[in-house]
């Protein structure tokens, strides 16, 4: 499986048009990998939070249209990264939305781990509460988390529980904190026995200088790629049964004890 990681850089100056655009010429420039990812909320930037409302969109937006015809034009299974989600019945959601190669949208994630604490996306937007997991026939099964997820550990078993093998998590992470987003990469792929996928932003938005360096780590814990900071597509070919081969030679999922259902004694 060949995997396409766009590390696009959200930098002020650029408008929301002018990087979605860009981002259509990147995914077009993928043709030949089975799956392209971009990053978390991209068109606005995860720190941009004066833009989540003015530039929100519903599910079936702009940036819908524009992935849409982008997976189908290259043929790619696509996980667009997340949008600012007005529900016209709710509050703003950030959402991941990922489209088959013909263009058809298969999932809607909405993160569900609010990043902020008191300010920004945690008051600004609601949490979402679905687990959710896309096959890719003959391929694998993919896990979606978003950036601020990769830190509640729970999520992932949660997946692992309803059969992902591949997790893939957009995120716009703050250069500050980089150690914790490649120690976690690391530590969500050894736990889970799965891949980790984790594509980031890189430039700097509302003052914050993004981390890139997104991140490619097998069910083994071995990094197969890392990116440097600034933008760049990430691509890496690894073979998805490794998490099957891995499980079953090393079966430490087998001797959960805790949130697993077992006979009573
Ligand atoms: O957890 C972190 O350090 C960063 C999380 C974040 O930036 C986000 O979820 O948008």
């Amino acid at each position: 499986m060949r995997a396409s990681l766009i590390q696009i850089a959200v930098d002020e100056g650029e408008s929301v048009e002018e990087r979605r655009q860009r981002a259509v010429s990147l995914v077009l420039a993928q043709a030949g990998a089975d799956l392209v990812v971009l990053p978390e909320l991209w068109t606005t930037g995860a720190f941009a939070y004066e833009q989540f409302g003015r530039e929100a969109e519903p599910i079936e937006g702009a940036t819908y249209e524009a992935m849409a015809k982008a997976a189908s034009d290259t043929g790619v299974w696509l996980h667009a990264g997340s949008i600012p989600e007005r529900d016209p019945e709710g509050p703003l959601y950030n959402t991941s939305l990922v489209f088959s190669p013909a263009g058809d949208l298969v999932a809607a994630y909405r993160k569900i781990h609010r990043f902020g604490f008191d300010k920004g996306e945690a008051v600004l937007m609601g949490a979402g509460d679905d687990l959710v997991t896309v096959r890719m026939p003959s391929t694998t099964t993919l896990g979606l988390a978003t950036c601020y997820d990769l830190r509640f550990p729970e999520l992932f078993r949660g997946l692992v529980d309803v059969g992902a093998e591949t997790f893939v998590i957009p995120a716009g992470w703050p250069e500050r904190r980089r150690s914790h987003w490649t120690l976690l990469a690391q530590a969500r792929a050894v736990e889970n026995q799965a891949f980790v996928l984790a594509c980031a932003t890189a430039g700097t938005h509302a003052g914050v200088p993004q981390a890139g360096h997104s991140i490619v780590v097998d069910p083994w814990g071995e990094v197969l790629a890392e990116a440097g900071a600034d933008e760049e597509v990430l691509t890496v070919e690894f073979d998805p049964g490794k998490v099957a081969a891995t499980r079953e030679q090393f079966p430490a999922l087998k001797d959960r004890v805790l949130g697993v259902e077992r006979p009573r004694r």
